[in-house]
Formats: structure tokens, C-alpha cells, sequence
């Protein structure tokens, strides 16, 4: 059987109403693709927690964990992955890729135009149905 992996993602906006995309690299699993930048959620740890604790690991920045986006549960083919998407935004550091190939700030309506995990797909459809502005806090 599949194993269930149960992962978060941070969506996180910049003061031009940019969102920050990285790009899974190509020794990771799903190489090459873009995600929200996040990890899987270990036992006994909050979502937001898991949150807080990769964004430090893999951007070397602090989040604030805001509202949940969206939770989807996507069937790899080997792994099924329920992700959890929430808003974040940064209240210390620069974000620094430790882990991705790159990271880019990318405009609400470019998101489409990047190669995406398939896993986030309903995250980046969630934001456009959403008024960008009004996520930025
Ligand atoms: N962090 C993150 N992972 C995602 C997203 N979309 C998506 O399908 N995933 C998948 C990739 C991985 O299989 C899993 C997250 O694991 P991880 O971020 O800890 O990645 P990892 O490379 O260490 O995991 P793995 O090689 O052991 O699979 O969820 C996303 O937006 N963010």
C-alpha cells in the first residue's frame, strides 16, 4: 500500500503582492518542479510548527502562519501526499535557497506559467479565485 505523507507548504506574499515560489531540485524527489516551500509534518507537530520549523531549515527566514489555503490530497506514484497549504508571511530574515535550485517572487498571475507539483495545482487555483490584495496583511 502507499504510504500517506502529510506535508505543508507556505504561501508567502511580498509587499508587491508577489508570492514565493521555489524550485524542488533535481536530486530532490518530483525534481525540477516548483512548490510551496515546506516539508512533511513529524509526529506529535502542529502544522503551523512544522510551518515555522522548514521555512527556518530551508530559507533561513521566520514565518508567521496565517490561514489555511488549501488541503488536497494528490496520489503520486509512489506516495500519496495530503498537503496543506496556509498564508505566511515573513517577520525576520531574507529567504535564502538552503535546499531549492531557486527561489523566485512571482506575480499572482504568472503563477501558471511555472511547472508546478502536481500536489499544488488546487493551491494555485484557490489563490486566483482569491483578491490577492486581500491576503496581503
Ligand atoms: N514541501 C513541499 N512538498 C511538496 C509540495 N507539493 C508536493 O507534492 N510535495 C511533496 C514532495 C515530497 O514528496 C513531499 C514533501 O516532502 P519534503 O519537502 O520533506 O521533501 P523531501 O524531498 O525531503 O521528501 P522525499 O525526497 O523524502 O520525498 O511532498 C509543496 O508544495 N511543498
Amino acid at each position: 500500500m502507499k504510504k500517506l505523507v502529510k506535508v505543508v507548504g507556505a504561501v508567502t506574499y511580498n509587499e508587491s503582492g508577489e508570492i514565493l515560489c521555489a524550485l524542488r531540485s533535481p536530486d530532490m524527489s518530483l525534481p525540477n518542479l516548483w512548490e510551496f516551500p515546506g516539508g512533511k509534518i513529524e509526529e506529535g507537530e502542529q502544522p503551523e510548527e512544522t510551518l515555522v520549523r522548514e521555512i527556518q531549515e530551508e530559507l533561513d527566514c521566520t514565518v508567521d502562519v496565517y490561514e489555511l489555503i488549501a488541503d488536497v490530497v494528490h496520489e503520486y506514484p509512489n506516495i500519496i501526499v495530503n498537503l496543506l497549504t496556509y498564508r505566511t508571511k515573513i517577520v525576520s530574515g531574507t529567504p535564502t535557497a538552503k535546499e531549492h535550485a531557486e527561489l523566485r517572487w512571482v506575480p499572482l498571475a504568472e503563477l501558471h506559467t511555472l511547472e508546478w507539483a502536481p500536489a499544488d495545482v488546487p493551491t494555485i487555483e484557490a489563490l486566483q479565485h482569491y483578491n490577492g490584495r486581500q491576503l496581503i496583511k
